[in-house]
């Protein structure tokens, strides 16, 4: 592609080389710089691209684009910009032939019910008869393509790609979680979403390679709103009208009061069979009512995020119902029927406000016991085990301390530390160091009205033990318990 067609969209300065330049691929790690690649140079947490410049050039980058001065040969070109990474985007976009045009895209932002929400609105349009691709947390789903995720919200480069993947694979839209951390480093630049959507936000992410303070993540998280047609936004969350400030989409609000457009009415939790849901009745932009097997208010909050921007698509009341019936998402608050007794739910929860809130709307359902097992990483925050074991000593009325991604510490240091937290509560607890032994203590010995949440490892695959990822799912070890393995 013809350099001058890559730079369309942005604003820079030429400051050597020509523009009559073919490129033959756009690169920002210099490892995979081949001839003829356009380098851009971006300012990292770990490393800054600009050092690279003499290396790419050697390898045989042709332009570089960069917002520092580098020396290199005069017959490379420089183009320099003032930021390379939203530079980036908007390249990356022209590269794939502006994908995301070929696609309505929806982003959903917030604190929490990002991955939640994203894989609810893919089942109801999908059972509308969409295609839907979708990149988050867990992964990106492209067609019969399943890609595991590094980042919540990868590299514009990456976005861009996958894009062009859905466009071509035929997906008529794109659900995607758009974390505060990519809005605040231009992962998303470059194109505009067709709904913006806010679910809530809470002090989060705020630390070293993150966020400065809550006014930061607060502007980083009203930067969608700037770049969508319609916002959809949470009217419950008390920071909505900061989040909106500047907006320039239309907006459109949920909640659970009949001041949102599209409202929930008489919540009712419901049990049975193993299974926590809730029923309620959406009023306002839709009238009709909904039956989920996911629990807690949060859940209302999730499926009604859904709706408001399903809605949009023209899904029926009856495929609406018949999608959200069904949900299911890997490793958030996913239940696995093991009885007809009790309820067992695998959860993503690996810090104290996660498990916090889990265990209190779980409370909410009176469970005979509500159990809770997990463990701690190793080389990881110590904190996190004291407040964790805190919580759990807290809310739980038993706990089962056990592991979770060690690393290179001895499991049995880890329990004694979440223990240090417990032991400021008077709850009950066991240790059993194996997961698996665990679990399974946790099935055999589940009463009637039981509910037993295995925290922490959520939809992850795998235990870390010094170095190395060793398979473990652990929905297979629930099957192998329940088939006596
Ligand atoms: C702090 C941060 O955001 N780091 C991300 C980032 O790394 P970086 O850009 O800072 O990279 P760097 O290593 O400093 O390198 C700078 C540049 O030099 C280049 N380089 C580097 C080495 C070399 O030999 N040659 C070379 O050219 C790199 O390719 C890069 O272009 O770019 C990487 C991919 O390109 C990301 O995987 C990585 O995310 C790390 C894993 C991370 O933890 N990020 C967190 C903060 C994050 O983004 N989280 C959010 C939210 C999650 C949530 O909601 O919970 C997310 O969206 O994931
Ligand atoms: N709308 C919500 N409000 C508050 N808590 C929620 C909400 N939705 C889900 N949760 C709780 O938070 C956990 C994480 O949910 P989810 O993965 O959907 O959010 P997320 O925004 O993707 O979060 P993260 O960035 O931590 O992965 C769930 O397992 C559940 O316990």
């Amino acid at each position: 592609m013809k350099l001058s067609q890559l730079l369309e969209q942005i604003e820079y300065t030429c400051v050597q080389g020509g523009l009559d330049k073919e490129i033959k691929s756009v690169v920002y790690d210099s490892r995979k710089v081949t001839p003829d690649s356009l380098f851009l140079c971006i300012k990292g947490a770990v490393s800054d691209g600009h050092k690279y410049a003499k290396e790419v050039v050697e390898k045989g980058a042709t332009v570089l684009v960069v917002q520092d001065e580098v020396e290199v040969p005069e017959e490379v070109t420089v183009i320099r910009v003032e930021n390379t990474r939203y530079a980036m985007a908007c390249i990356s976009a022209a590269w794939f032939g502006h994908p995301a045009e070929k696609m309505k895209v929806i982003g959903i932002t917030g604190t929490k019910g990002k991955t939640t929400t994203t894989y609810l609105v893919k089942s109801i349009l999908e059972n509308a008869g969409y295609k839907v691709g979708l990149i988050g947390t867990i992964e990106a789903i492209i067609g019969d393509e399943v890609i595991p995720a590094a980042n919540t919200t990868p590299e514009s480069y990456i976005v861009q790609e996958y894009f062009a993947k859905m466009a071509e694979a035929g997906c008529d839209c794109v659900v995607m979680e758009v974390s505060s951390q990519g809005l605040m480093l231009h992962r998303t630049a470059g194109f505009v979403f067709d709904f913006g959507i806010f679910t809530n936000i809470e002090p989060d992410h705020i630390g070293p390679n993150e966020h400065k303070d809550f006014d930061d993540y607060l502007h980083c998280k009203g930067l969608l709103f700037k770049q969508c047609k319609v916002g959809i936004v949470n009217a419950d969350d008390e920071h909505v009208q900061q989040v909106l400030e500047g907006h320039t989409c239309t907006v459109e609000t949920y909640g659970l009061h009949d001041n949102a457009d599209l409202w929930a009415k008489d919540l009712k939790l419901v049990t049975g069979k193993g299974v926590l849901g809730i029923d309620y009745e959406v009023q306002g932009l839709m009238d009709f009512p909904v039956e989920i097997d996911l629990p807690g208010k949060f859940s209302v909050y999730n499926s009604l995020t859904a709706i408001a921007i399903c809605r949009h698509f023209g899904v029926s009341e009856e495929n609406i119902q018949k999608a959200l019936r069904a949900a299911k998402v890997k490793g958030r608050i996913e239940m696995v029927k093991v009885s007809d007794e009790f309820t067992l739910m695998i959860d993503y929860a690996h810090n104290a406000m996660s498990l916090e809130s889990l265990l209190t709307t779980l409370k909410e359902y009176k469970p005979k016991r509500l159990v809770c097992l997990f463990g701690c990483g190793g080389n990881r925050s110590k904190l996190r085990r004291y407040e964790m074991g805190e919580v759990s000593g807290k809310l739980a009325d038993l706990t089962i301390i056990t592991s979770d991604n060690p690393r290179n510490e001895e499991p049995q240091a880890i329990i004694d530390d979440i223990k240090i937290g417990i032991g400021k509560t008077d709850g009950k607890y066991v240790e059993i160091i194996d997961r698996k032994e665990a679990i399974a203590y946790a099935i055999h010995n589940g009463q009637p009205g039981d509910v037993i949440v295995l925290a922490g490892k959520g939809h992850e695959d795998y235990q870390e033990i010094k170095g190395k990822k060793y398979p473990m799912d652990e929905r297979d070890l629930i099957r192998d318990i329940l088939a006596g393995k």
